[in-house]
């Protein structure tokens, strides 16, 4: 449109310059023409005014041939001329004056012209008039009158050549004046005409025929570069036929000749040059079997003029014994009569396509699930295009109920599912943005199953879109997770909730009570001597107890109430919704807790085992009704409680007070600074001297210190429990082995004592350590220390619990030589018939025992029999807590064998240890090596 438009335009200023060029030259040429009549005319006007000078003076010259002669026939001669030429300059001065259209000559007229004629003295009309009348008189005259002195004659011959002719000379020169100024102004006019003719050019030039030219320019221009693109185009379309491996061939129905693209050449394996194409030959490279099928299709484009774009595939069979299998499209064109002008093909070689199709094919029908196009319409209505046999397992469906409409498949997905399903599919076309999913579909035979989906999508031309992708099933996957899920979230052994989902649904029960203004309450529960049954029955009975336990806490509540196992024998409940007060709610979770403490504590037949099992539980209960605690807080509140609960005696529901979480908390830190002590070095040895009845020193007994720097010195009955309790003891016991070892070493290096022993205390918790042997023989071993000179005090609680196993360390202890020492001996309930088995070297007869014995009748015979339970199994009998001369005397008589108590020497530092060793030794050794050693040991202890 806009190329029409601009021809047009350049059409018009083209007309336009040329009609003005052509304006131009016509106005020159009439110019021109104009100017040659004007010089014609002046020329014929100043020839006329010049013969009238040679008329006058022919007319003196006859009228002097008819005076002078004297032969009638020249005179007649004459007298003819002169009348002539009378009439002629007659005729010549009225064509001067008045001009003559026919004759071509202009009237012209000037002021000085009309003076010349005019002038009634010397004009030349007057002039001539008289000039005439005096010829006339002249031609009027006989031969024979006239006489060269007629006055008629002698007036022609002077007044013509004196007076007239001059005047005919002014009117010549003013007709040629008048002449030359008109030429003038005309050629003045045609130098405007050229001037403008020039202007006019050069206009053009510049504004049209310079644009003119560019426009042709760029017009060759582009018509250049569309024929390169032509060209570029045609490149193009053979190798895309190439590429495509797509030709096409023309057939024209008048010359009946065809013609085709190279690439057809290629496909029909054939060369240009080798034959030549026709429909004939074309048809010849058909199979046999689809040769008819091949016709029909020809003559049905052939002979329909509205057939459209006909489709076939067919084989054909290559020269080099190739078959291939080719897809054709034809198209007819017929003219307004119907009759054929050409037939147009295209054709591709499908033969690997088809292979790949059917491999495709054969694949889909073998991978697990399904592969498949997707189609949503701009109307919101969908298709599978294309699907895969694998529909018929995933969806119940067939690929033919889908492929218009894929409402179908719709129906089939779980209508959980339906809404996420359908947003992803949207989100996906609009951001076309791979499309995956995970949803649910219910399969008319196989109930419900799970399927996942990957798909890419792609815009259509019509504004809907197309996925191409893969579904398949994940149904055993899903169930994995689910039971992942489960494993992670509750336990295995009672199905119950576990850690993770119990502090879930507490965080969430905080929220809702905070809500809801209700309040809520924990239960934390630990079975009483769950471990004992563990040890005694084995796990098995140990797993049935707490299912049981799990299953009678769950019949307590509420279905809306969580319980969970927390590992071990421990169990919590979360009771939701309670009451908005405070006090109720708190009744209300007391309530409860004693009903499933009740419940808990009637017999269980456990695995068949004969006699029905009974335990108890402890339950701790804690309220909240916000969210400020936590669950953190909420759960050590509740096992705060129920530690309180095992307390005071097991087997009952505590209340979580804050009071009592002062002193767990005090204790709490208590534990944290004692685990510091023993990094910080804030533990010591003291050590309270043994002596011999006779006053001599035999060792010492190894007694711990701790100097706290916030609490002072705490006594080891303050933090020796609790050690023992929370297992710190096993690395307190660890360096007071080796500080004890260490000292030993330095007391044997000094050389002044060479008997000299040290007893350590051992709990019952290091005892039952099993690398307890391995301990004592490492700090022996490592500090070069002989075992006779380490004691080891072990009490009654160590040794019972479990005999033969205390009596296989003891002996493997004794073996090496260490001292096997019984302490606190007359407190516990020790038979001569357990000490009998124990490998025991001696008895230490405890403080409480040798206090009373004095004065204390029953107490002397407590300990008058263990002197000789004692003497009876060959041990030796230590008293320990003497702090009188009459309890010394008394248990010196009585045979004691090492005494040991306040009044002989109060515990003390080693340094004063080594100094007592060093005055009870008579003679000090001289050894300047044993001096050194014990110099240095002093510096590191
Ligand atoms: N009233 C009175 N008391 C006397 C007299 N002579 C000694 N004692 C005290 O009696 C306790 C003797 O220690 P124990 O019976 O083994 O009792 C020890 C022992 O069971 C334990 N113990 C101390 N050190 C250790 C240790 O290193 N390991 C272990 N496991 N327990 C230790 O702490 C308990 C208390 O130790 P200590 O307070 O040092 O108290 C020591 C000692 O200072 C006396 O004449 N009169």
């Amino acid at each position: 449109m806009i190329k029409m438009t601009t021809a047009r335009s350049l059409r018009v200023r083209y007309l336009i310059g040329l009609s003005a060029i052509a304006l131009l030259v016509t106005t020159s040429f009439v110019t021109m023409q104009h100017v040659v009549s004007q010089q014609r005319n002046f020329a014929q006007i100043v020839n006329l005014a010049g013969q009238q000078r040679g008329l006058v003076n022919r007319l003196a010259y006859f009228a002097s041939q008819m005076a002078t002669t004297e032969n009638q026939t020249d005179f007649d001669q004459a007298r003819a001329q002169v009348g002539r030429t009378i009439n002629r300059i007659e005729d010549n001065h009225r064509l001067l004056r008045e001009g003559s259209p026919e004759a071509g000559i202009p009237r012209i007229t000037s002021p000085t012209l009309t003076t010349i004629y005019e002038d009634p003295m010397v004009g030349v009309d007057k002039a001539l008039d008289s000039f005439l009348e005096r010829a006339r008189r002249v031609y009027a005259t006989e031969m024979e009158a006239l006489t060269p002195n007629n006055a008629a004659y002698i007036f022609l011959n002077v007044y013509g050549p004196y007076a007239l002719e001059p005047m005919l000379d002014a009117v010549v020169d003013e007709y040629q004046r008048i002449g030359r100024q008109s030429i003038l102004r005309i050629e003045r006019f045609e130098l405007g005409i050229w001037l403008a003719a020039l202007l006019t050019l050069l206009l053009e030039l510049i504004l049209i025929f310079r644009p003119l030219e560019k426009r042709v320019t760029e017009s060759i221009g582009s018509l250049e570069g569309a024929v390169a693109q032509l060209e570029e185009t045609r490149g193009r379309l053979v190798s895309a036929q190439e590429l495509a491996a797509v030709g096409d061939w023309q057939w024209n129905a008048q010359t009946q000749e065809l013609s085709c693209s190279e690439q057809t050449h290629e496909i029909l394996g054939i060369t240009a040059d080798s034959f030549e194409l026709s429909l004939e030959t074309l048809e010849h490279r058909v199979r046999p079997e689809d040769r008819e099928h091949w016709k029909a299709h020809l003559e049905q484009a052939s002979a329909q003029t509205n057939a459209g774009r006909l489709e076939l595939e067919y084989r054909i069979q290559r020269p080099d014994g190739r078959e291939r299998v080719i897809h054709q499209f034809m198209v007819a064109q017929h003219d307004p009569d119907g009759a054929l002008i050409s037939l147009s093909a295209t054709l591709q070689d499908i033969s690997e396509r088809l292979e790949l199709s059917t491999r495709l094919k054969k694949l889909s029908e073998h991978i697990p699930g399904f592969i498949f196009q997707y189609e949503l319409r701009p109307d919101g209505s969908t298709r599978f295009p294309y699907v895969s046999q694998g529909i018929i397992d995933l969806y119940g469906l067939w690929p033919e109920q889908v492929h218009e409409d894929g409402a179908a498949a719709f129906t089939r997905i779980h209508r959980e599912d339906v809404e996420h399903h359908t947003n992803g599919i949207y989100a996906s076309a609009r951001a076309l943005r791979v499309w995956n999913d995970q949803y649910r579909v219910q399969h008319p035979e196989r109930g419900e199953i799970w399927l996942e989906g990957n798909a890419t999508p792609e815009r259509l031309h019509d504004g809907g879109t197309l996925w191409h992708g893969y579904l398949w099933e994940i149904t055993d996957r899903k169930r994995s997770e689910d039971q992942i899920r489960k494993l992670a979230l509750y336990d295995p052994l009672t199905g119950l909730a576990n850690r993770r989902l119990l502090r879930d649904r507490l965080e969430h029960a905080l929220a809702t009570s905070q809500r809801s203004q209700r309040h809520g309450a924990l239960l934390m529960m630990d079975l009483d001597n769950f471990k004992t049954l563990n040890d005694t029955q084995g796990h098995d009975v140990g797993d049935a107890l707490l299912v049981e336990v799990g299953r009678r806490v769950s019949n307590e509540v509420r279905a809306a109430d969580t319980v969970a196992r927390l590992g071990g024998d421990e169990f919590v409940v979360i009771l939701e919704a309670l009451d908005p007060d405070r006090a109720s709610s708190q009744l209300k979770a007391m309530q409860l807790a004693t009903a499933i403490q009740q419940a808990l504590h009637q017999p269980y037949r456990l695995m068949d085992r004969g006699c029905p099992y009974q335990t108890s539980v402890s339950i701790g209960v804690s309220l909240f009704n916000d969210l400020s605690l936590g669950a953190d807080e909420l759960l050590r509140r509740a096992d705060i409680g129920m530690f309180e609960a095992k307390e005071s005696g097991r087997n009952r529901v505590c209340l979580f007070s804050e009071q009592r979480e002062a002193e767990v908390h005090s204790r709490t830190s208590l534990i944290q600074e004692l685990a510091d002590a023993i990094q910080q070095g804030q533990l010591m040895l003291y050590y309270q001297p043994q002596f011999r009845p006779d006053g001599s020193l035999h060792g010492a007994e190894a007694l711990l210190r701790w100097h706290s720097p916030s609490r002072g010195m705490v006594p080891p009955g303050d933090f020796i429990p609790l050690a023992e309790e929370t297992g710190l003891i096993l690395a307190i016991g660890h360096w007071v082995l080796n500080t004890a070892c260490r000292h030993l070493n330095q007391i044997q290096r000094s050389g002044l004592h060479d008997q000299f022993s040290l007893s350590v205390n051992i709990s019952p918790r290091q005892f039952a350590d099993s690398d307890f042997l391995d301990k004592v023989e490492q700090a022996l071993t490592s500090h070069a220390v002989p075992a006779q000179r380490l004691k080891l005090e072990l009490t009654e609680s160590s040794l019972f619990h479990d005999m033969d196993h205390a009596i296989e360390i003891l002996e493997q202890l004794r073996k090496q030589g260490i001292g096997i020492e019984l302490d606190d001996f007359g407190t516990g309930y020790s038979s001569l018939s357990y000490l009998k088995r124990l490998p025991l070297d001696a008895l230490k007869l405890d403080g409480s025992l040798v206090a009373d014995v004095v004065s204390d009748a029953r107490d002397l015979a407590i300990l008058r029999a263990a002197i000789a339970m004692a003497k009876t199994l060959s041990l030796t009998v230590i008293a320990e807590g003497v702090e009188t001369n009459e309890q010394r005397a008394f248990l010196a008589s009585e045979g004691c064998d090492l005494l040991q108590g306040y009044l002989l020497a109060r515990p003390m530092p080693f340094d004063k240890l080594y100094a007592l060793i060093e005055q009870a030794t008579p003679q000090r050794s001289q050894d300047p090596t044993s001096e050194l050693a014990h110099q240095l040991s002093q510096r590191r202890a």
